[in-house]
C-alpha cells in the first residue's frame, strides 16, 4: 500500500506587480476525498494550482506534497498526477500520440497508455485528432494524462467544465473512487453545483483569501433560514417582531425575517393577538450560501 500523501499549503502569497492573486493561503488537502477548491473567477484559484505544481514560484510561503516542493519530488508524474488546462493539447496529434510522448519523457510503460485511455473513456476516439475533440473530450485526455503515473495525489483545474451530464455524472463517480483508493483528490471549480455531488471538503477562495474551509456537510449546516410573513397589520407585526429580538426586512408585502422558523413567528403572532395573511419558511440554497460568502466581508 502507498503511503498517503497530503498536500500542505503554508501561507501561500503571490503577487503579479500590484495585484495580490494569492494572499497567505493555508490548508491541508487530505487523503482519501475529494477537495474542491472554489471561488469566482479571478480568485486565485490557477495561480495557487500552478505554484503548487512549481509553475510559479510563490512571492513568499510553501507548497508541498507531504512536506516535499513539487520540484523535489523524486518522481513528479507518478506522484502527482495533474490536468491544468484542457486546452493545451497540439491539435494535430492524436490523443493516444499525446500520453505516449509523456510516456516516454517519464519512463512509464506504454501499455500503461492503453489503460488510462479505457479508464477515461477514451479507447474509441484515442487515435484520432485532438483538434476534432470535444472539450469534453479534451477533459478526458487530461485526466488521462493526470493518471499516467498512477500517482498518490491527483490535481485538476476546472475539470468538470465542458463535460455533458453523462460525463459530468461519470467524472463524480470515478474521482471519488480515486480518493476511495486512499488518494489525494484536489478539483478546482467556479461553480459549488458543479461539485456539490462530488467534493467532501471544501476550499473557498476570494480575492486571493481563503475565505471558508471546512467540510461540505458544515458549509451546508450554514444553511440561512428565514420566514416570509404579512399581516394586515404590518406595524403592530413589526413591532412584535422586533420586541421578540428579529430583525425584520421590509419586503413589497410583508416581512422577510432571517434566522427565524415558521412555526415561531407564527406563534408569535398568535400570543401577540396579530393576524396573519401570510407564514413562508425560506430555506436559502446550498448555492445562495456560497454566493454570499463569495460577496460578505473580508474575514481574516
Ligand atoms: N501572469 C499574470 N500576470 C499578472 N496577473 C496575473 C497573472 N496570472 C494571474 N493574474 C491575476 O491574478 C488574479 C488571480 O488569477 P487566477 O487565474 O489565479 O484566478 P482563477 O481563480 O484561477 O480564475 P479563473 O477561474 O478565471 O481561471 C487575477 O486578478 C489575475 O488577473
Amino acid at each position: 500500500m502507498t503511503t498517503p500523501i497530503p498536500i500542505q499549503l503554508n501561507g501561500v502569497t503571490k503577487t503579479f506587480g500590484s495585484v495580490h492573486a494569492v494572499e497567505n493561503v493555508t490548508a491541508t488537502i487530505n487523503p482519501g476525498q475529494v477537495t474542491g477548491f472554489l471561488g469566482p473567477n479571478g480568485a486565485g484559484k490557477t495561480t495557487t494550482l500552478r505554484i503548487l505544481l512549481g509553475l510559479v514560484a510563490a512571492t513568499s510561503g510553501s507548497a508541498t506534497f507531504g512536506g516535499t516542493a513539487y520540484r523535489d519530488l523524486a518522481s513528479p508524474l507518478t506522484t502527482v498526477g495533474a490536468a491544468l488546462e484542457a486546452g493545451s493539447f497540439h491539435p494535430g496529434r492524436s490523443g493516444r500520440n499525446h500520453l505516449a510522448v509523456y510516456a516516454t519523457a517519464a519512463r512509464i510503460p506504454k501499455a500503461r497508455i492503453s489503460v488510462v485511455l479505457d479508464m477515461v473513456g477514451l479507447t474509441s476516439a484515442a487515435d484520432r485528432r485532438v483538434g476534432g475533440y470535444s472539450l469534453g473530450m479534451r477533459q478526458r485526455l487530461g485526466l488521462a494524462y493526470a493518471l499516467l503515473g498512477d500517482p498518490q495525489v491527483i490535481v485538476l483545474d476546472e475539470p468538470i467544465n465542458g463535460l455533458d451530464p453523462e460525463g459530468i455524472k461519470w467524472i463524480r463517480g470515478f474521482l471519488k473512487q480515486l480518493a476511495a483508493e486512499g488518494r489525494t483528490v484536489l478539483i478546482s471549480s467556479h461553480m459549488l453545483s458543479e461539485v456539490q455531488q462530488t467534493v467532501d471538503e471544501v476550499l473557498v477562495i476570494r480575492n486571493g483569501k481563503l475565505v471558508y474551509t471546512g467540510s461540505l456537510a458544515q458549509l451546508e449546516s450554514r444553511h440561512a433560514t428565514a420566514v416570509l410573513v404579512a399581516s394586515p397589520t404590518p406595524d403592530a407585526l413589526q413591532s412584535a417582531l422586533v420586541t421578540a429580538g428579529f430583525a425584520p426586512q421590509q419586503t413589497p408585502t410583508g416581512f422577510l425575517v432571517p434566522n427565524a422558523n415558521a412555526a415561531a413567528i407564527g406563534h408569535l403572532a398568535f400570543t401577540e393577538r396579530v393576524e396573519l395573511h401570510e407564514l413562508q419558511q425560506q430555506n436559502t440554497g446550498l448555492e445562495d450560501t456560497f454566493l454570499e460568502l463569495m460577496s460578505e466581508g473580508e474575514t481574516r
